[in-house]
């Protein structure tokens, strides 16, 4: 009988790009600690996330805290996966008690891409034309330079949402380049979007690694595999994430420039319909307390009437 996997159990989203994060974790960890990867065992586990996106789930509710990490959490929680491995941009800013993130691999292409197969850009979609997207801040940002299109709920994996876009389901969606790229499907990005305008998702790009609270052990084991700088990115990023969950649910974007020591977070709020947005910026060292500042300057300019229509608790 085969003797089970025994150096560490990674616990895994089903999806392909879950999959594919799953087995780089795997191998980084092989590489770097120098043990077999058939010693490292990836369990797959459906979260409710997965569940909604089956489903015909509003767009608030996918991205609601914690939606694809919980079941993750749970069985790190209960000692059957012993690594949670997440897009960083789908983990909540709060985690269960238990668990910490404690490691981010090096961060990918930050950037969302605009997919079509009929046209070259978004400025060549055609008068109503239809916008595929399930993502409240995409949805946003593309009304905010085209208020005429038509958003369509987008859901589905990369290979699904291409069928859909084949199909006709819509004339185009936008797709994060970090997802492509890991799947190496980087090739069917129709353009990539620029950043400062189209803002991508805190923490988008980058993968994190959680650990329970209390193994010292494994908490010693990823941590090896941390890549400081998307560290430094991805925490400013968080913190200014953590400030605006506490006080409204509208889309946000973020980017974070990291030279010489010296971070510059910029931060964006837009209304569900494009058609308000703020930005704010910071120049620093401290991540969390850039992201923290850049989060508060940001409910500052919006005013707490305009927040009051997106208020966190209703
Ligand atoms: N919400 C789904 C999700 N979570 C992470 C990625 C892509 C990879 C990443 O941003 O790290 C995607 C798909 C997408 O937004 O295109």
């Amino acid at each position: 009988m085969q003797s089970p996997p025994s150096f560490a159990r990674i616990g895994t989203r089903g999806s392909p790009l879950a999959l594919a994060q799953a087995r780089l974790v795997r191998r980084l960890l092989s590489q770097t600690h120098g043990v077999a990867e058939d010693d490292i065992a990836i369990e797959v586990i459906s979260t409710g996330g997965d569940r909604s996106q089956a489903s015909n789930a509003s767009l608030i509710e996918i991205g609601g805290k914690g939606l694809f990490t919980k079941e993750i959490d749970d069985a790190m929680l209960s000692g059957r996966v012993d690594i949670g491995v997440h897009s960083a941009k789908d983990v909540a800013t709060r985690l269960p008690e238990g668990i910490r993130l404690v490691a981010f691999l090096e961060r990918e292409d930050v950037r969302d891409a605009f997919m079509s197969v009929k046209v070259q850009s978004l400025d060549h979609l055609g008068e109503r034309a239809k916008f595929g997207t399930s993502s409240i801040r995409r949805a946003a940002q593309v009304l905010r330079v085209r208020p005429d299109l038509v958003i369509v709920p987008f859901r589905g994996n990369v290979g699904t949402r291409l069928q859909k876009l084949i199909d006709g389901v819509a004339d185009g969606t936008m797709l994060a380049m970090a997802g492509l790229n890991r799947l190496g499907e980087g090739h069917r990005a129709t353009a990539p979007l620029d950043p400062e305008i189209f803002m991508p998702a805190p923490a988008q790009g980058a993968i994190g690694l959680a650990v329970r609270r209390d193994d010292a052990r494994m908490t010693a084991l990823v941590e090896a595999l941390d890549h400081a700088p998307t560290s430094i990115t991805v925490t400013a990023e968080r913190a200014m994430l953590a400030v605006l969950d506490g006080s409204c649910r509208t889309p946000v974007g973020a980017l974070t420039s990291l030279s010489n020591g010296t971070l510059t977070v910029k931060g964006q709020i837009l209304s569900l319909d494009g058609k308000t947005a703020f930005d704010s910026a910071a120049t620093g060292t401290d991540p969390e307390a850039l992201g923290r500042q850049v989060g508060e300057d940001l409910i500052a300019r919006a005013g707490t009437e305009w927040l009051a229509q997106w208020a966190a608790n209703s």
